[in-house]
């Protein structure tokens, strides 16, 4: 019988957490290890595996990041601190890989983040749906084509909760955008827009951000010219869309070499 691959979690109490222990249960092959959140969480203590409405063994949440060693994989859906501390606490202890989810970290924390994780495998990504990544090579290869006259502009909306805008999918759809046309984002990028704004300049990247109710994601790039408009867009129905792929990420993650990756590398997209 072979040895079940250890799945830390960070953020679990979450709502990706949540989907991610769940998913965990249905996956042969993998076994939850840990289960970390965050100090002044009112769930430390409790079973994060019953939390999540998940089969198998309890599972204590708990805020000591050393736990997190005890997974040979961390998946983590958190917040940026949350994600530089783990980092940090698993440090030449054997963890073999991060697989991260967690968006909205400043160009400074991402950083530090990469730093902290060299000689593990980083498989980071602002969206670990199929559909997305698909969506990101749709884009950059439309961006590259239509070129002169046409305007670029990548519209999301999640749900009332998301504290970062725009979200790391949009980013990731701009910097697509942004690859096809052989710039780089933050050259081009007009994260939002509020008055007297003065005309658009040729070759912007915008965004526009909305939020409500319990919307999952929603994204949207449209590139449009005088006389026509394309919409490349994508929806996702259930968090455990995100879930899943982190899963499989992770199990995908734990046989490479030390290194950055992203979801285009695990599909050979
Ligand atoms: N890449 C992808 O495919 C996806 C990425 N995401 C991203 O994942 C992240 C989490 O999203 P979501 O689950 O909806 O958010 P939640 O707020 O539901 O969950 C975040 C979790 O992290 C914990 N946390 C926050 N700060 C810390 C800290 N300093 N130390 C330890 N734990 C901490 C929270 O605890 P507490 O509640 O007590 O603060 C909570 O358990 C976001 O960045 C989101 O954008 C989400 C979906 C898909
Ligand atoms: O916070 C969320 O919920 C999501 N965050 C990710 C993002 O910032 O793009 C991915 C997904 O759309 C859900």
């Amino acid at each position: 019988m072979t040895d079940h691959l250890k799945v830390s979690v960070l953020g679990a109490d979450g709502r990706m957490g949540r989907a991610v222990i769940s998913a965990l249960s249905e996956t042969a092959g993998v076994k939850l290890a840990a289960a970390l959140t965050h100090s002044e969480s009112a769930d430390l203590g409790k079973d994060s595996v019953a939390l999540a409405d998940a089969k198998g063994e309890p599972v204590v949440l708990t805020d000591d990041m050393m736990e997190a060693r005890k997974g040979d994989v961390i998946i983590d859906f958190s917040a940026p601190k949350a994600s530089l501390t783990v980092a940090e606490a698993i440090k030449n202890s054997g963890v073999k890989a991060i697989v991260s989810g967690t968006t909205g970290m400043s160009a400074d924390q991402t950083e530090v983040f990469h730093k902290t994780c060299a000689g593990l495998v980083l498989l980071q990504s602002g969206n670990f749906s199929l559909g997305v990544n698909m969506l990101e090579a749709l884009v950059e290869l439309a961006a590259n084509k239509l070129r002169e006259g046409w305007d670029i502009d990548v519209l999301e909306m999640h749900h009332r909760h998301k504290v970062d805008a725009p979200s790391g999918t949009a980013l990731m759809l701009g910097r697509a955008a942004a690859k096809g046309r052989n710039v780089e984002l933050e050259s081009v990028q007009k994260l939002s827009r509020e008055g007297q704004t003065g005309a658009r300049p040729e070759g912007e990247i915008g965004f526009a951000t909305l939020r409500g109710g319990g919307v999952i994601g929603e994204h949207s790039v449209t590139i449009a010219s005088e006389l026509e408009m394309l919409t490349l867009s994508h929806s996702a129905f259930d968090r455990s869309v995100f879930a899943k792929g982190a899963v499989s990420a992770a199990i995908w993650a734990a046989k490479q070499a030390p290194g950055r990756y992203d979801m285009k590398d695990m599909l050979g997209l």
